[in-house]
C-alpha cells in the first residue's frame, strides 16, 4: 500500500513530519510519501534523504520553463527533490486540458503523477490521460475524520472498476477521512492500492504515532 500524506497548508512542522515518516518507513513494507507546500519541498527532501520515505509535490502546472509567473514548474519541483506530484486536488482544481498538460509536464521530468477526482467517473476520465495513479476523494468527507472506506465504500469499489476499464495500469488510491490503520486496511480490501490523507497526520499531536498506526496492520 502507498500512504501519501498531503500536508496542504496546515500549520504543522513539515520537517518534523518528514523525520517521522523517514523513521516509520524504515519498519514497514508500505510506501510512504510526504507532500508539503512547494516552499517546504527542499527542506522535506533533505529530511527524507537516505530514507525510504519520499517527497511529493501537491500540485504541478502545465507550463514550460520561462514566462510562467506564479506557477509550479515540474522541473523546479523535481530539482527540489520531488519524485511525484498530486494534480487536480479537490482544493486545487484544474480544467481537463490543464490536467492533461500537467501530466505531460510531470512526465517531461520523470515525476510520478497522482491525479485526484471527486467521483469514480472523474477518476476514470483522469485515467484516460495516462497518469501513474488516480485518487478518488469525495469532498464532503475531506477533513471530517469519517473515512471514505466506511462512509461510502461503493465510491472506492466503483472507482477501481471504472479505472480498470479505462487503463488497468493506472493505480487507484482513495482519500478523505482516512486516519487509522483500520481505515487503510479497509481501503485495501475495497481494491485501493494506496490512500491519500492529510488531517490525520498534519493535525495530529504526535505525527509519528499517527503514521505508525496507519501502517502498523499492513
Ligand atoms: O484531501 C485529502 C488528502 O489530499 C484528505 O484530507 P483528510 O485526510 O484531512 O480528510
Amino acid at each position: 500500500m502507498f500512504v501519501l500524506v498531503n500536508l496542504k497548508t496546515y500549520p504543522c512542522d513539515p520537517v518534523a513530519v518528514a523525520e517521522a515518516a523517514a523513521d516509520v518507513a524504515a519498519d514497514t513494507e508500505a510506501r510512504i510519501a510526504v507532500a508539503p507546500e512547494a516552499a517546504d519541498l527542499r527542506a522535506v527532501t533533505d529530511a527524507l534523504a537516505g530514507s525510504d520515505a519520499e517527497p511529493f509535490a501537491q500540485h504541478v502546472d502545465p507550463v514550460p520553463p520561462g514566462s510562467s509567473t506564479g506557477h509550479a514548474l515540474a522541473e523546479t519541483l523535481a530539482d527540489a527533490g520531488a519524485v511525484g506530484t498530486l494534480c487536480n486536488h479537490s482544493e486545487r482544481r484544474l480544467r481537463l486540458d490543464r490536467i492533461d498538460g500537467a501530466v505531460d509536464a510531470a512526465d517531461r521530468t520523470g515525476l510520478e503523477t497522482v491525479v485526484c477526482g471527486n467521483t469514480p467517473t472523474q477518476v476514470a476520465a483522469a485515467a484516460a490521460l495516462g497518469p501513474d495513479a488516480v485518487a478518488v476523494e469525495p469532498p464532503e468527507l475531506i477533513g471530517t475524520g469519517t473515512p471514505v472506506s466506511a462512509a461510502d465504500p461503493d465510491i472506492v469499489e466503483d472507482a477501481v472498476a471504472a479505472v480498470a476499464a479505462v487503463d488497468p495500469d493506472v493505480d487507484v488510491f482513495c482519500g478523505a477521512g482516512i486516519s487509522t490503520g483500520d481505515d487503510v486496511v479497509a481501503a485495501r480490501e475495497l481494491g485501493a492500492e494506496g490512500v491519500l490523507l492529510a488531517s490525520g497526520v498534519a493535525k495530529a499531536d504526535d505525527p509519528r504515532a499517527a503514521l505508525t498506526d496507519l501502517v502498523e496492520p499492513l
